[in-house]
């Protein structure tokens, strides 16, 4: 109904006006708005982009790996290998910086570490763990949180290659685009939700992503029966370099006896998976079962592995002697050789594993440790750790981790005689001190031609709380 006076119409015309200019004005914001949501989600997907590439997130929040944008369900990102990890929980280590903390576990005897798992992971987190306590040893997968902005290229210079290049993914460096560690720890206990450690080489706060039980049937080619001959052809092949002689029972040990010798040295980046079998002899307080240990499946691996040999040499399906080795004994025409000569037959389902020669052989040496006698006294001060506080006794230190001086003197000198320093401060550097910390002590010492001395040993300051 339109109205009948002249005024009363042109109100109304007036009003339309109104209306129709706030209608416009409505649309423009509904367009600027829509226009900001979409810079917004832009801007999202290039932070998501960035932080997949290179900062790491802050511990606690969680971490995406790999680069690309995070497609909408998680199960999509999943099979894209885009994941959110959360961690499991956060190690606490007699290290507390990158300086001075073990290259590799094994250079480090005692080290020693605890692993509390996250309640917000599992409601009940000692029943994720109910079962490991069978295990000696269990891989630690971690985050380098202490990275700083993550860098990486593909060729890198290990410190135990003294300046030489190779590419990343023939090393253990933490510089490498998922900034992911492995480590084989011991595991001495578990304590309802937390895991005692020992043989590690990661620093307190290392975010820890997940633990798996060591099992060296499936971990270590030394005790594994591959039955893909193909690819133990192309190992053996690889073993060219490796001299392992023999191929009955008492070589087979000298094999294991070998890897055994590796670990004394402290191999730096190759070392975890080769250990296994002077660790499991080790006396344990754990309550092991000795049918998963490893060391009772030997023998019957061994003598798998003779009945294969026989029967082969009994055929004569040996390999073109010089495709095996320099060996005098393969160079032999080939007949059938007799048993007890027989250096590296070409038979199937025995597994091998080669490294690169410079982790045995590096062109660094490793160095001789000394402690001066003050030192000796400054860390014999130094009392065992507890369950619980007191850190001091009367006046004297207290260690927070190490079980007693000369563990922790055992610690100094793997630590300082695989020579810690940086391939630029070793061979650039005047300065040959060095500082580091290990549990609760401050320690100084200094390097000379061949050899490193202990000079002092402090108590961190009472402020500088150890995680
Ligand atoms: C060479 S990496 C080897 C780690 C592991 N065993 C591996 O093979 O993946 C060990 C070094 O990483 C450094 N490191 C340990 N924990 C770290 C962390 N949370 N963030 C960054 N660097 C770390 C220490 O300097 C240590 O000497």
């Amino acid at each position: 109904m339109s109205p009948q006076c002249d005024c009363c119409r042109e109100n109304v015309n007036k009003l339309n006006q109104q209306v129709s200019v706030m209608r416009k004005e409505l649309k423009n914001l509904r367009q600027m708005l829509d226009s900001g949501i979409r810079a917004h989600r832009k801007h999202m997907t290039s932070i998501q982009s960035v932080v997949s590439k290179g900062e790491l997130c802050e511990p606690g929040r969680g971490h995406t790996l790999a680069s690309p944008p995070t497609p909408a369900s998680p199960q999509a990102a999943l099979e894209q290998g885009n994941i959110q990890t959360v961690p499991i929980g956060y190690i606490s280590s007699c290290f507390s910086v990158k300086n001075g903390t073990p290259r590799q576990p094994t250079i480090c005897g005692p080290s020693r570490a605890e692993l509390r798992i996250q309640q917000s992971v599992f409601n009940n987190p000692a029943h994720a763990l109910v079962g490991l306590e069978h295990y000696s040893h269990v891989w630690v997968i971690f985050l380098f949180h202490k990275n700083g902005h993550l860098s990486y290229k593909a060729k890198v210079k290990p410190p135990r290659l003294n300046g030489q290049r190779v590419g990343v993914y023939s090393t253990r460096s933490p510089h490498r685009p998922n900034a992911l560690g492995l480590t084989l720890a011991k595991l001495d206990k578990i304590i309802g939700d937390t895991l005692y450690l020992s043989d590690i080489d990661m620093i307190a706060g290392t975010p820890v992503l997940d633990i798996k039980p060591y099992i060296p049937e499936y971990d270590s080619p030394f005790t594994r029966m591959d039955t893909d001959s193909e690819s133990n052809e192309s190992n053996t092949d690889k073993t060219k370099a490796a001299t392992v002689s023999g191929n009955d029972e008492t070589n087979m040990l000298s094999l294991h006896k070998d890897s055994e010798s590796d670990v004394e040295c402290g191999p730096e980046d190759g070392g975890p998976d080769v250990h296994d079998f002077k660790t499991q002899s080790e006396p344990d307080s754990l309550n092991k079962d000795s049918s998963i240990s490893g060391q009772l499946s030997m023998p019957t691996h061994l003598h798998q592995v003779l009945e294969e040999v026989k029967a082969y040499v009994t055929q004569g399906d040996l390999c073109q002697p010089s495709y095996e080795s320099n060996n005098e004994l393969l160079d032999m025409p080939i007949t059938k050789p007799p048993e007890s000569q027989v250096e590296r037959p070409c038979y199937g389902k025995e597994a091998y594993s080669t490294i690169a020669e410079w982790i045995r052989e590096p062109p660094v040496s490793s160095l001789e440790v000394r402690f001066t006698p003050q030192a000796e006294r400054e860390l014999a001060e130094f009392l065992p750790s507890t369950s619980g506080p007191p850190e001091t006794e009367g006046d004297r230190p207290r260690f927070k981790f190490l079980h007693s001086s000369e563990e922790a003197a055992a610690a100094i000198r793997g630590v300082l005689s695989a020579d810690p320093r940086s391939v630029y401060r070793r061979t650039r550097c005047r300065d040959r001190l060095f500082f580091f910390t290990l549990d609760t002590a401050d320690i100084t010492c200094w390097f000379g031609h061949g050899f490193v001395e202990v000079l002092q040993l402090r108590p961190v300051p009472q402020h500088i709380v150890l995680q």
